[in-house]
């Protein structure tokens, strides 16, 4: 091959590997959660690597959008799809789950996305089995709303479900909620919290607000972006305000010609639940708040303060 053909055979591989990398990053965002398991890897560079953090949690918290906005970043790569490795998928083991990661290169990180990690009981340990210095990213959200957002997907999938009340109580005479509903038990975040803080120290994990991700996606990005020791570079100018979706979406990026905001299942249309239900809710949640404050102190306390009003009475 002449010097000439191998510069162009060498110009043409190293455009389709960026084309490649901008494909998988914007993967995801208008289509289904696991949308960007279609988009081969052309990358063959680098070496699949064990992740060095994960979001761990919580459903529908807001994961898919921190993990779109994050990918933005040139030293991020992340897989597109839930692995649901320490959760499901122990027994196939390490190098299964190293050989799902996509390549990175030197000073890349690795991360994945697996949302029932969080209250998953055996999660933690295996975490730490794999590396005790795993970044640890929970995005919370109010539990009250949280629970609705569950609900809200569960009755897409099966629209004969009962009520969001039937549900929730287990007498809905004294009132008495049903803890051993998934989409109550989950917004109990201390509990779940409790098991990780036997394996990880607090320092290892990063509250995001699923809140502040809708109404200042860059202030939580910065704080993200800290705490994986990148370099700030997603920011204020990657955003705008989509009305028509209610949401945050992403400004046209680069080798893209449009916009783009997350797929339809992520910004659903909740249904109309009776006041005096979620009120029972919040007064439920609100000693389990008290206590995730307590424990996450001071990190969370401005961005979790707001989920009860009487709260920093009771704290301050
Ligand atoms: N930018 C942007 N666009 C769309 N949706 C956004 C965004 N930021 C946060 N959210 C909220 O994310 C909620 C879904 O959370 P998850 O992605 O964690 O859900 S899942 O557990 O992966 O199913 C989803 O919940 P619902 O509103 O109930 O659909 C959204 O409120």
């Amino acid at each position: 091959m002449t010097d000439m053909r191998r510069h162009r055979s060498g110009t043409a591989r190293i455009t389709r590997l960026r084309l490649s990398f901008v494909r998988e990053q914007l993967s995801d965002l208008s289509n289904s959660d696991s949308s960007s398991n279609n988009i081969s890897i052309a990358n063959n560079y680098g070496s699949k690597k064990f992740p060095q953090a994960i979001i761990i949690g919580v459903k529908k918290g807001g994961t898919r959008a921190l993990l779109e906005f994050l990918r933005i970043h040139p030293d991020v790569r992340a897989v597109g799809s839930e692995p649901h490795f320490f959760d499901r998928f122990y027994d196939k083991g390490l190098e299964w789950y190293r050989n799902l990661m996509p390549r990175t290169l030197e000073g890349q990180i690795t991360m994945e996305k697996t949302p029932s990690y969080f209250i998953t009981k055996e999660a933690p340990r295996r975490v730490f089995s794999m590396s005790r210095h795993t970044k640890l990213i929970v995005v919370v959200r109010d539990p009250v709303t949280r629970a609705v957002s569950d609900y809200t997907q569960t009755l897409t999938k099966s629209p004969g479900l009962p009520s969001f009340q039937n549900l929730a109580f287990r007498n809905t005479t004294t009132g008495l909620i049903d803890t051993s509903w998934s989409a109550v038990r989950i917004g109990i975040y201390a509990k779940h919290l409790e098991n990780w803080l036997r394996f990880f120290p607090l320092s290892r994990l990063l509250f995001v607000s699923g809140e502040r991700l809708v109404t200042d996606p860059a202030g939580e990005m910065g704080r993200v972006q800290d705490f994986l020791g990148l370099k700030r570079v997603v920011t204020d100018k990657h955003f705008y305000f989509n009305q028509t979706k209610g949401f945050p979406c992403l400004k046209k990026p680069e080798g893209s010609s449009r916009p783009r905001c997350l797929g339809k299942s992520k910004g659903r249309p909740h249904p109309q639940i009776p006041s005096e239900v979620l009120l029972r809710l919040r007064d439920f949640y609100r000693p389990f708040n008290l206590k995730f404050y307590q424990m996450t102190w001071p990190e969370f306390w401005l961005g979790l303060n707001s989920y009860s009003p009487k709260l920093s009475e009771t704290v301050v």
